[in-house]
Parts: C-alpha cells; structure tokens; sequence
C-alpha cells in the first residue's frame, strides 16, 4: 500500500515548481547579463579609440543598480520582508556583473574598526573578493591603480585634519569617483561605524532621478564658509553637507567638499552662474562624484 499523502505533498511540490522557475530565471538573466558585458566593452573600446587613450573596461553602473531597486521596492507587496529582497538582488547584482569582468573590493577596516566589513559586504554580497585596508587613502590607491574595482570609506567628517575626499578633488580621468552611499538597501544586523560609508570607482557620475552630488571646490582667495554657502544658495546649488579642509602651510590651499541634494554635472548652468558670482575670485570646480539616495525602510522591513 503507498504511504498515506500527507497534506504537505502538493504544497512542497508547489514549492519545487516556484523554486526551478526562479533558478531558470536567475539563469536566463545571467545570459542576458552577459550579453550586455559585450556590448559595454564594444561601447568603451571605441570610447578608448576616438579618446586615444583605451582603459580596462569597468562594468560596474551603481546608478543603474540604485534604479532596479528602487523600482523593485516600489512594486514589491506581500508578506515578504522588502528588506529580504534588496538583500537577496544585492548579492545577485554584484555576482552577475562579475559574469561581465573582475571585481573586487577594498574596504576601509582596520583590525580596531571592522564596522564597514558588513556594510561593504552586505552591498557586494558574500562571493566577491573583499580586502581589509587600514587608511582610506590605501582604498583610494587600490581603485586608481586597478587592484580593486571599489573602495569603500568613510563618509566625511567635518572635523577631519586629514580627509580622504581631497585626494579626489581632481580632474584627472583616472581619479576614482564617489558613487554610492552605503548601506543604501538597509542595514538589517550589518556591524555598523558612526556614520555611513561611501563607495569609489572609476565609474561616470550618473543621474538616478533621486541625488546628491558631490563637488569639490578650490579657491584662489579666501571667503568665509558664509558667503561661499550664500553665493552657492542663490546660484541653486543648495549645500545639504560642507567640509572643508585647510592646508598646512597658510599659503595653502583650502578646499572645501560642498554635497548638494541634486544630480549636478560638469555642463550644469549652475556651475557657470556659481562660478560667475565669485567675480574675481579664481575657483576649480571638481564633481567629486555623488550616489542615489538610499532607500527608506519602514520599521519592520516590509515596506520601503
Ligand atoms: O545594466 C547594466 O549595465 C548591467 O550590466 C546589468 C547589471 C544587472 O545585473 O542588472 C549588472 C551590472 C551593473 O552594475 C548594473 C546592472
């Protein structure tokens, strides 16, 4: 006689079913995934031609990353904690732009500071290579010089003597760029520091339709943090966040690191006229880079 059917049997064999049309999908995906790593790397080796100057493909798009989550939060409904399926796609997303090319990570913690370790791989996932380094300026070092596609830092102090964003006020192609705010799908039991994280790449800056920006801006002659911030105000460029840091010798520069809620890039009006109210005053302004604004979960995760 066959064993009695337990009222399980066709629940599980649901599950099965559910289970092999999401593997099937994953791998679907995965082909997909794939087949835009070639047309990326078509696009920058023309790129590399007109520009005379061919660089290693990165094929990593934090911008594109930030609109896929959001986009799958917006529609997500259900018993299902939200805060689960930004987890499960943020390991997904990294493991599949791997399939396009290398990736690795070199994260800011040293042995006394380990809190960015879970930030940084709650957003990479579990799988991809991840390097502890002990200053910012050796995450920056390992991205400039390839060895890492991303470093992950901290986000500025503004009564750091030292900080790490001067070293990417630059307008040199090959400086990383700031481009995301970590954690940006939660924090969920991630060891965390006092403050968030920011992640840096050779990747454009670019919009997500929910921005900061990050310019780094250089004066030829001193102006009190006043007046820069009343003359950045009237030209719509808001500072929601202002650093500044001075150089040694008073002669120095100082260079101040102004965030804005806003995607700004190199050909935004608001440049020209910021720059125009200065008058005299010579200035440099750098796009040290920006993110999308992370997501918002409500208290119990299951909702954005
Ligand atoms: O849209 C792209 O550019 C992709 O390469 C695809 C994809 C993805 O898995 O969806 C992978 C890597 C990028 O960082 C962003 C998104």
């Amino acid at each position: 006689m066959p064993p009695p059917k337990s009222p399980l049997d066709d629940l599980r064999r649901e599950i099965d079913h559910i289970d092999d049309t999401i593997h099937d999908l994953l791998m679907r995906r995965a082909a997909v995934v794939e087949r835009v790593g070639v047309v990326k790397g078509q696009i920058e080796a023309a790129e590399g031609q007109v520009s005379g100057n061919p660089q290693t493909p990165i094929y990593l798009r934090p911008a594109r990353e930030a609109v896929i989550l959001r986009r799958l939060m917006a529609r997500h409904a259900g018993s299902f904690p939200a805060m689960a399926v930004t987890r499960m796609w943020r390991e997904m997303i990294t493991a599949f732009t791997r399939l396009q090319g290398p990736f690795a990570v070199a994260v800011y913690a040293p042995e006394d500071r380990r809190g960015f370790w879970d930030v940084a791989r709650d957003h990479f996932g579990s799988v991809v290579p991840m390097t502890a380094v002990n200053s910012p300026a050796a995450a920056i070092r390992a991205v400039s010089e390839g060895t890492a596609t991303v470093g992950v830092v901290p986000y500025p102090a503004e009564d750091d003597a030292d900080p790490w964003w001067r070293f990417l006020v630059s307008s040199d192609a090959r400086t990383p760029r700031v481009v995301a705010r970590l954690p940006f799908a939660g924090r969920g039991n991630a060891r965390g520091e006092d403050r968030d994280a920011l992640a840096i790449a050779l990747v454009p800056h670019e919009p997500t339709g929910d921005d900061r920006t990050l310019l780094g801006i250089e004066l030829g002659h001193d102006l009190s943090r006043g007046r820069l911030k009343d003359h950045l105000e009237t030209s719509g460029l808001a500072p929601t966040y202002f650093c500044t840091w001075h150089a040694r010798d008073p002669s120095g520069p100082s260079i101040h690191l102004v965030e804005v809620a806003d995607f700004v890039d190199h050909t935004d009006p608001r440049l020209a006229a910021f720059a125009g109210r200065l008058g005299e005053i010579p200035v440099r302004i750098n796009i040290v880079g920006g993110y999308a604004v992370p997501l918002h979960f409500s208290h119990d995760a299951r909702k954005v």
